[in-house]
Parts: structure tokens; C-alpha cells; sequence
């Protein structure tokens, strides 16, 4: 790749024999390894954590845990925010937490007057709500808190994962509808990985306090970024593509993407070491509820576009207060290719079949890495341009390199 790529203005993509064979070695998830670093920051001895993920958020992570700054920077990453903020209260280290414009616009006052209510003294810095927030000191009251669970399933990760370290542990109740379920399943069981037992009643979560026990973690690849080339190998003419370093049975919910393909034109087979992707038939009609796998509703909603299949994506309520608003987003770039995306407002994506357009102008990124990467893949349709695509660093700082790898011509 000429290096000058990920410090474009924008990328011009195309596939010039759309037929791909190649295999891919995935980044490693940034979930699970935001987690497994908050874990060890609180375990007594350093555990032996392999593969961690090359993404910024997790650098980040890495970077911040080791600082002695007031203030730490978490740029955009919101599992760095929401984890750190729970952490640096339980350990009782003072601290200013704060991050880019856009993380700035993210809420987090569910998780704030969760701490606040355990006896917490954290003040907002700007507006009410939302971060840059002052962390100051941490006199334990409580241990028992009624949370809604709507809103981001990172506020109750950061409460469980910091839940032992507290004098008599916490039990979390969580009220209405949970979203990303799949996430709190994951901390629950890396916890456990690292010694650390729970109870899960009905709606309620009860970590006793406990030590962490220092032990080895191998992060797997990252299924979120598995999507990505789920699309590429529906869309291309001829494909079989091997994702490395995926397992069937995975802590990480995106690996609902296997499902969902099946209905969109890929079968997946598993192996020891990865994954092979082939292609297969794609169905007309395609409706699906994204509520515990809201990071691959853009992949979906672009790709289904491409395939003209008529479609209903539910359970996208998040998608507003993520790194843009993803709605307004997939719906303003889809109408670069003609296609008309309805019902955003309602937190849904209807679209019926059209026909793809070339593309009347470059696509926007709204610093959000998703949609440089959710759009890709139409360089197996048309030569397109994508802006900043520096974006793609927060998550797979290697994604133009492995377009390469697969035959993609990537320019500057
Ligand atoms: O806990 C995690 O690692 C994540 C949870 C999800 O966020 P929400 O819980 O806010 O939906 C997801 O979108 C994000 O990319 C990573
Ligand atoms: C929403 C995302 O991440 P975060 O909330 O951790 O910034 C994402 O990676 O799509």
C-alpha cells in the first residue's frame, strides 16, 4: 500500500476482476480487549493477555492506563470513556476524562449518576450529561442500583467490571428494555475468565466483592470487522475468502453476522483457524432486529441497497449517538447512488428495491469508521471515492492493506 494512504484527503477504490480468493487475518476486537486491560489494571498480579487489538481505541486504552496525567484524552473511543470512568472512580484516582467533539456530544449520565448514587463526587465540566467530567473522590454508600439498560450497555460493563473492587460488591437491576445484551454477556464471561463470579437473576446482576485472579487471555478476531468482507464476498462476481482468527463459538455478538448472511449470500464454514466465506443465493425480502448487534446495521443497510432487497432494519435506536448519527448518515450517502432510505426517524431503515447508481459524488465518513468501511465494498459495483479515510484507524487500521491484499486498486 503506498503509504501516504491513511493520511489522504480520500480514496478512490475499485475492483478490477471482482473475483476475489485470498484470506484475511482480522484486527483483533477492541471489545474484548478494552476489557480484559481494564481487568488487568484491577488484578493484583499482570496477567498474560495475547493479541490484543492493533485499533486506536484499544492503543488508547493501553496509553491511558499507563498515564499519571489529571486528564486523560480518550479521543472517540466509548468503551475507553464509559470503562475508564467507572475504573478511575473505584480506584479512587482523581481524574478528568475527556475526548473529541463528537465524544463530547455522547451521554454518559446514566453511568455518572450510577457512581454518583454508590457515593461518587464526579462534576460535569461543560454541559450536563456528557463528558469532559471530573472525577474526584469515592466514598462508598451503596452497593445496589436500579439502571436503564436503553441507552449504551457500556455503562453497565464499566459498573460490573469495576463491581468487585467495591467493599461490598453491587448488584445492578436493570430496568426496561436492554439493548446490546450480547456485550454484558461478554464482560460477565471475562470476569469469570479472570476469576471473578457473578449471579444473574431475572433482571438483576450481583458481583460479590472478589479478587481478580491474574490469568492468560487470547483475544479473537474481531466479528464486527468479519462484515465487512461479508459484504465484499456477496457482492463480488467470484469469492472465497478465509477470515483468520475467528471461532463459532464466540464472546462477541457480531457473530450474528453468520446468520444474517445466510439470508444475504454467504454460508460460512468453519475451520480451526478461521473461517471460509463462499457465496450462496440471497433472498428477496430481509428483515431483521439489530437492538444486540447495532455495529453491523450500516454494513447491512449498504449492502442490502446494493443487492436491491427489499428491507426492514429494526432495533437501530443507538445508532444515533454513535460516533455520528449512523441514520442520517447511511441515509445521506445511499441517496448518492439513488437510493432512497426510509423511516430513519423512527429508528428504522426501510429500503425497497432500487436501482444502485453510479455515485454522484464522494461519500462522507463523519469521522465514523463504519461508514468508510460499510460503503467499501461498492468498489465491487463502480469506482468510488471515500473521504478521511484515516477513520478506519479506530477500529482496523489495516483495512486498506487488506482491500489490497484482495485485489481492491486503492488510491490517494
Ligand atoms: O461494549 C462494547 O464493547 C461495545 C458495545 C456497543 O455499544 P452500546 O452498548 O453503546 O450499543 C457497541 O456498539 C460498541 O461498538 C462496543
Ligand atoms: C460504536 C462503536 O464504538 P464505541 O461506542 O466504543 O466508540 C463502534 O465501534 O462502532
Amino acid at each position: 500500500m503506498s503509504n501516504n494512504i491513511l493520511s489522504a484527503e480520500a480514496v478512490r477504490i475499485f475492483h478490477p476482476s471482482k473475483q476475489i480468493h485470498t484470506s484475511i487475518l482480522l484486527p483483533s476486537s477492541k471489545s474484548e480487549s478494552n476489557r480484559v486491560l481494564i481487568i488487568n489494571a484491577l488484578c493484583k498480579q499482570p496477567c498474560q493477555l495475547n493479541n490484543l487489538s492493533e485499533a486506536r481505541d484499544t492503543q488508547t486504552m493501553l496509553r491511558l492506563l499507563a498515564s499519571d496525567d489529571l486528564m486523560l484524552d480518550v479521543i472517540d473511543a466509548g468503551t475507553t470513556m464509559r470503562f475508564l470512568t467507572a475504573y478511575c472512580t473505584v480506584i479512587n484516582r482523581e481524574t478528568i476524562l475527556t475526548g473529541s467533539q463528537r465524544m463530547c456530544e455522547r451521554p454518559i449520565q446514566v453511568l455518572v449518576e450510577a457512581l454518583r448514587e454508590l457515593g461518587a463526587d464526579i462534576e460535569y465540566m461543560k454541559n450536563e450529561g456528557y463528558p469532559p467530567i471530573h472525577i474526584k473522590k469515592f466514598r462508598p454508600v451503596k452497593n445496589e442500583l436500579y439502571m436503564r439498560g436503553d441507552i449504551s450497555s457500556q455503562y453497565i460493563s464499566a459498573l460490573l467490571m469495576a463491581a468487585p473492587a467495591l467493599p461490598n460488591g453491587l448488584k445492578i437491576n436493570l430496568v426496561g428494555k436492554v439493548a446490546s445484551l450480547p456485550y454484558i454477556q461478554m464482560t460477565l464471561q471475562l470476569m469469570q475468565n479472570f476469576g471473578v463470579q457473578h449471579e444473574w437473576n431475572g433482571n438483576s446482576i450481583y458481583v460479590a466483592p472478589q479478587q481478580y485472579h491474574a490469568s492468560s487471555y487470547s483475544v479473537e478476531s474481531d466479528w464486527s470487522a468479519s462484515s465487512y468482507w461479508y459484504s465484499i464476498v456477496s457482492l463480488a462476481h467470484e469469492a472465497e475468502v478465509k477470515l483468520l482468527g475467528l471461532k463459532k463459538d464466540s464472546l462477541q455478538g457480531d457473530a450474528e453476522i453468520v446468520k444474517i448472511m445466510e439470508h444475504l449470500g454467504v454460508s460460512s464454514v468453519f475451520e480451526e483457524d478461521g473461517v471460509w466465506l463462499r457465496k450462496t443465493k440471497t433472498v428477496k425480502d430481509f428483515e431483521w432486529d439489530f437492538t444486540h448487534c447495532p455495529d453491523l446495521a450500516q454494513t447491512i443497510a449498504v449492502l442490502g441497497a446494493a443487492k436491491g432487497v427489499n428491507m426492514k432494519l429494526t432495533g437501530l435506536e443507538s445508532l444515533k449517538i454513535k460516533e455520528t448519527d449512523r441514520l442520517i448518515a447511511v441515509r445521506d450517502e445511499l441517496a448518492k447512488f439513488g437510493i432512497e432510505a426510509k423511516d430513519v426517524n423512527d429508528a428504522e431503515l426501510h429500503i425497497s428495491p432500487q436501482a444502485m447508481q453510479a455515485p454522484s459524488a464522494m461519500i462522507r465518513t463523519y469521522k465514523d469508521h463504519r461508514m468508510a468501511m460499510a460503503f467499501a465494498p461498492l468498489a465491487l459495483l463502480f469506482e468510488i471515492s471515500i473521504e478521511k479515510p484515516e477513520v478506519v484507524e479506530k477500529s482496523y487500521p489495516r483495512f486498506w492493506e487488506d482491500l489490497e491484499k484482495a485485489g481492491f486498486e486503492v488510491f490517494a
